[in-house]
């Protein structure tokens, strides 16, 4: 199943630099083994703002909330999801 998922990221200001970049190291290689592994298929820095869009390409939805929930960024970020399907117009193979 295919989720478009929203997410932002809001560190708090008190948290120490350091903290804060071994967070992000975490999370980027986390983000980064999910994508090699196909599941976390798109990801887009939404232009000027701490969020991306991505999408995810996941059995159902409580692999998705598993996968979110491991985010080394989860507490500090709002999350939105919408499910996908297939759009009749698409010409790609791989859209289901
Ligand atoms: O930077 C972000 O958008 C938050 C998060 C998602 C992947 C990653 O490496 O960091």
């Amino acid at each position: 199943m295919l989720f478009k998922v929203e997410m932002t990221v809001n560190i708090p200001l008190d948290m120490p630099v350091e903290t804060a970049a071994e967070i992000k190291a975490k999370e980027k290689a986390y983000s980064q083994q999910l994508q090699n592994e196909g599941k976390w298929r798109h990801i887009w820095r939404v232009a000027g703002l701490y969020s991306n869009v991505s999408i995810f390409d996941v059995k159902d939805a409580e692999e998705l909330h598993n996968l979110l929930l491991a985010l080394p960024l989860y507490p500090y970020m709002n999350i939105k999801v919408d499910a996908l399907c297939r759009h009749p117009s698409s010409i790609r193979d791989d859209d289901k």
